[in-house]
């Protein structure tokens, strides 16, 4: 028998079609259902993107109005699930506190097992209303603060960052936290969301893919990265430092946050949109030495090993200068990607096959038990 061929990191291998999001990397360029994701990072809301997601056009008024008034009113978080989270350890990471509310809301809902397509478009539209208020819970009690009521009078992302932050930022700002969201919001099969069909593939529930991917868009390697390159923007300090601090890290075959990707591999689509993000908060706030690191790090990590910034690397200091802490990005991530997840989960139920790829078993051969 020949030996199979290995796809390790299943890198390559194409394992389903998707109708959701295309990413090109020969073209750098990604669409959500056709749409180009820097124009609707500029051009539409959060919300209009989510329902673009999830039915596959950009809304009416009417169905926009609709959706938002569901969202606005799915906002607040039972009583019981706010003294649930307050009772877990004070340093517990946001992304574990995160991945436990999603569950509880879970154990909680009495439609848990319906995975009609109805069914399961209420409960992501649920999930995300209320996901702001379990991010925002994190940030303040890392600042010792309660949580504060959320507003039906805001948009989705000023009540967000009125939720975490105490009060309202310019409008520059939050159109800037808009545009992470949007860019964040869906990018095919990345680990997080194949790790959501899996879990759906065996007819489990959307709770349960859900935390299942916030499990995996945890690790640095994948959204964990936007908190590792706040990391390393602090361990350098400043631009003048990025070079030689550079040279020791690789000497050592450190892996340098933010940069690379599985698919891109001539720079993420949506970094320029994002690198202008960043710019706007930067002016807002005083951020032009981060700036300059910023720059000084990705010229000398191209220098280098000819790698390019992926989405992670300016989203990590645009939420640092906005004033979150750095726990509390991916957190944001997970807010962002409940879209495209639970786009995927409906996609992965309609038409479902199991997901169990085959392995080349080299362990002992068969042997008898001797003792
Ligand atoms: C929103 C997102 O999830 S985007 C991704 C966020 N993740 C990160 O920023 C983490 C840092 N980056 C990485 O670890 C990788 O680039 C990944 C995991 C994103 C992609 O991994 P792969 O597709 O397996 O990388 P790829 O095969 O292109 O790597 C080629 C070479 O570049 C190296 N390389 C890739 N990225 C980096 C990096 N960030 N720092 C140092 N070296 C790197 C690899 O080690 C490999 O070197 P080798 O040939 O000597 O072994
Ligand atoms: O596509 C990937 O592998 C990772 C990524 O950029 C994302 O999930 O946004």
């Amino acid at each position: 028998m020949s030996a199979p061929t290995i796809h390790k990191g299943l890198a390559g291998v194409v394992v389903d079609t998707t109708a959701v999001s295309m990413v090109n990397p020969d073209t750098n360029s990604l669409t959500y259902r056709g749409y180009p994701a820097q124009e609707l990072a500029t051009g539409c809301s959060f919300e209009e993107v989510a329902y673009l997601l999830w039915h596959g056009e950009l809304p009416t008024p009417a169905q926009l109005t609709a959706q938002n008034a569901f969202e606005r009113a799915n906002r607040a978080l039972p009583h019981d699930l706010v003294l649930t989270l307050l009772a877990l350890p004070e340093g517990a990471h946001p992304m574990d506190t995160l991945r436990t509310a999603v569950s509880i809301l879970g154990a909680n809902d009495p439609d848990e097992d319906d995975t009609s397509p109805e069914a399961n478009q209420a409960k992501a539209l649920r999930l995300f209303a209320a996901l702001p208020s379990i991010v925002a819970l994190t940030q303040r009690r890392r600042r010792g603060l309660l949580p504060l009521a959320p507003r039906e009078d805001l948009g989705y992302a000023e009540n967000f960052l009125y939720l975490a932050l105490g009060s309202i930022p310019e409008p520059e700002m939050v159109r800037a936290f808009e545009t992470s969201l949007v860019l964040y919001a869906e990018h095919s099969f990345n680990a997080s969301t194949f790790t959501s069909r899996v879990v759906t593939s065996t007819l489990s529930d959307l709770y349960s893919a859900v935390t299942a991917a916030i499990g995996a868009l945890k690790g640095p390697l994948h959204g964990g990265a936007n908190e590792a390159v706040m990391a390393t923007f602090e361990e350098i300090g400043e631009a003048e430092r990025a070079e030689s601090w550079l040279k020791t890290a690789l000497t050592e075959k450190r892996k340098i946050m933010g940069f690379g990707h599985r698919v891109y591999k001539k720079g993420d689509s949506r970094v320029p949109t994002m690198r202008r993000a960043l710019q706007t908060v930067a002016e807002l706030r005083d951020g032009h030495r981060l700036l300059d690191l910023y720059e000084a790090l990705a010229r000398a990590m191209y220098a280098a090993k000819g790698l390019h910034p992926n989405l992670d690397y300016p989203a990590g200091p645009a939420y640092h200068l906005m004033g979150f802490d750095t726990p509390v990005f991916t957190p944001i991530f997970v807010a962002a990607r409940i879209t495209g997840w639970t786009a995927h989960i409906t996609e992965q139920l309609a038409a479902n096959s199991l997901i169990r790829p085959s392995s080349s078993y080299t362990g002992p051969p068969q042997r008898a038990i001797s003792r």
